[in-house]
C-alpha cells in the first residue's frame, strides 16, 4: 500500500446548531483503502458525510486528493467524491439501465448523449452486483434491496478519488450483503479505490481487509480491520461505557 493520503481531516468540528457531534476529529486515510465507519445510532456517522459533501458547515480542514475541500465548488463534478446516501428517492418511472448509465455523467454533459459503450458499461456494472436481470425493469417498482444494488452499480461507474457509502448493505439479504462487501474489496484491490463505508454489519467486517473507525469512541482513530479488532469494537459498543462516552460527545 502506498503512503499517499486521499483524505486528510484536521481538527474537524461539525454538528447542528447547539449540537456538536464530531469534535476535533483527525483522520488520515491512505490510498487505496476500505474504511468501515461504525458507531451507535446517532453518533454522527452520516453527519461526517454531510460535512464532506458540503451539506452542513464544519470547522477544521479537509483535503481530498491533496486539494482543500473548501476551495472546490462541486467536489462530485470535479471527480473527487462519489456519494451513496442512506436513502435516495426516485419519484418518476425510469428504466434501471437509464439510472445506472447516469454514473457516466462526468463523461457526458448533456442528457441523452450516452453511447452504446456507456450502456455496455452499465450492463457490466449491474452484472457485477448480481442485478443484470433488472436491466429493463422500472426502478420505482423494485424492492428496497434491489434498488440498493442498482445504486451501487451506478456508483461503480463514477470515477472518483473517494467513495462515501452510507449503509450500502442496509436492506440486503445475507447473500447480497456478503456479495457487496466482496465487490467493495475488489474496488480497492483491483481499481485502487478508497472507500469510506458506514455500516452496522460487523459480521461481514471481520474478514474484510482495511480499517475501522469507531465514531462512538471519545477519540476515534483508524485501526486495522481484523477479527479481534471487530470483536473489541463490538464489545465496546455493547457496553454501557460506550453509551456514556457517546453522551459526553453529543452533550
Ligand atoms: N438537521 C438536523 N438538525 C438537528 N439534528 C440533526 C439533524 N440531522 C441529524 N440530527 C441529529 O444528529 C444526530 C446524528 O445523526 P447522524 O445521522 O449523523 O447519525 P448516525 O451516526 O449516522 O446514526 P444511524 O446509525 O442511526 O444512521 C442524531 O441524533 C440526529 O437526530
Amino acid at each position: 500500500m502506498s503512503t499517499l493520503s486521499v483524505l486528510k481531516i484536521e481538527n474537524l468540528v461539525a454538528g447542528y446548531e447547539q449540537r456538536v457531534l464530531l469534535r476535533n476529529l483527525f483522520l488520515c486515510v491512505p490510498e487505496p483503502a476500505f474504511v468501515a465507519i461504525i458507531g451507535h445510532n446517532g453518533c454522527g456517522k452520516t453527519t461526517l458525510f454531510r460535512a464532506l459533501t458540503g451539506q452542513i458547515p464544519y470547522q477544521g480542514r479537509v483535503d481530498i486528493a491533496g486539494r482543500g475541500l473548501r476551495t472546490i465548488r462541486r467536489p462530485a463534478a470535479a471527480g473527487l467524491l462519489a456519494h451513496l446516501p442512506q436513502r435516495s428517492v426516485v419519484s418518476f418511472p425510469i428504466e434501471v439501465r437509464e439510472l445506472v448509465v447516469m454514473g457516466r455523467y462526468r463523461h457526458h454533459r448533456f442528457l441523452g448523449s450516452y453511447t452504446a459503450q456507456d450502456y455496455t458499461l452499465a450492463e457490466a456494472a449491474l452484472a457485477r452486483v448480481g442485478a443484470v436481470h433488472l436491466l429493463r425493469r422500472d426502478f420505482t417498482q423494485l424492492s428496497g434491496g434491489e434498488q440498493q444494488l442498482v445504486w451501487l452499480a451506478q456508483l461503480s461507474l463514477q470515477d472518483a478519488a473517494l467513495y462515501l457509502l452510507d449503509e450500502p448493505t442496509q436492506q440486503l439479504d445475507v447473500y447480497y450483503r456478503r456479495r457487496v462487501f466482496d465487490l467493495l474489496r475488489g474496488w480497492v484491490a483491483d481499481q485502487q479505490k478508497t472507500i469510506l463505508c458506514i455500516t452496522h454489519d460487523l459480521d461481514n467486517l471481520a474478514t474484510q481487509p482495511g480499517y475501522l473507525l469507531n465514531l462512538s469512541r471519545p477519540q476515534p482513530q483508524l485501526r486495522s480491520l481484523s477479527t479481534s479488532a471487530v470483536q473489541t469494537e463490538r464489545a465496546f459498543l455493547e457496553s454501557e461505557e460506550s453509551l456514556a462516552a457517546h453522551g459526553e460527545i453529543v452533550g
